[in-house]
């Protein structure tokens, strides 16, 4: 039966100064890199073994999955990147203090800009220092300035269904490691779980979800590699 292995990346820089990160490249600090390596550790323990890989385009994830695949030995599966598995698009509030953003515009606001279904975060500024427009990467892909989880979802699940779920489809054990709010996206889908439940859904940097799906790619389990 196909399984499908989600990882958020280890903790960023970012993460560990609090800040909106969306698509801007961040690298892991050591603990994040600590966290892929027990990730692809435990892969192996428990003998679930990645034989395709995705990833975005953002060095985090890239990263994440490369030390986890090491440690699992497994490096030399075949991987596949993409941007439309990036981090949702944070708009204007890219590179701003999380909790500065809560004094000046009171908790209940930056909830809905993190949380909410459909309420994007104000746009990114044309010009801002954190403008993608220049990065090579990004050549011919139109940036969004900014992004709501459902707008995340709208990119991440065609791209789910076109290149990942014909991997599964074949049988194969597929790893995708990616972001908060992109794995949201297909946890929501995957789980079925309705606009309002998702707000309260998070997923810790480093843990294996592993889902057990059934010939039509219909999860039939879902769980904590490290509770199992
Ligand atoms: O800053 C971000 O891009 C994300 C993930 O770290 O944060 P949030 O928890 O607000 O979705």
């Amino acid at each position: 039966m196909p399984r499908l292995i989600l990882v958020r990346h280890g903790q960023s820089q970012w993460n560990l100064e609090n800040r909106f990160t969306g698509w801007w490249d961040v690298d892991l600090t050591q603990k994040g890199e600590g966290e892929a390596r027990a990730a692809g550790a435990l892969l192996r323990e428990k003998g679930i073994l990645p034989t395709v890989a995705f990833t975005s385009f953002q060095t985090r994830a890239i990263r994440t999955l490369h030390l986890a695949l090491h440690a699992a030995g497994r490096s030399w599966i075949p991987e596949y990147k993409d941007w439309h598995l990036n981090e949702r698009h944070y708009g204007g509030l890219t590179g701003l203090d999380k909790a500065e953003t809560a004094a000046k515009h009171g908790e209940e606001q930056v909830k809905i800009w993190r949380r909410s279904f459909d309420v994007p975060p104000p746009v990114l500024e044309d010009g801002s220092e954190f403008d993608l427009k220049q990065d090579p990467r990004y050549a011919g892909i139109a940036i969004p300035s900014t992004e709501s989880l459902k707008l995340t979802i709208e990119r991440v699940l065609p791209y789910y269904e076109q290149a990942i779920a014909p991997q599964l489809a074949k049988g194969e054990t597929v790893i995708v490691a990616a972001h908060g709010n992109s794995l949201r996206a297909l946890v929501k889908h995957l789980s079925n779980i309705s606009d309002e439940d998702i707000l309260n859904l998070e997923i810790p940097t480093g843990q294996p979800i592993i889902y057990e799906l059934d010939d039509n790619l219909v999860a039939t389990d879902r769980y904590y590699l490290s509770e199992r």
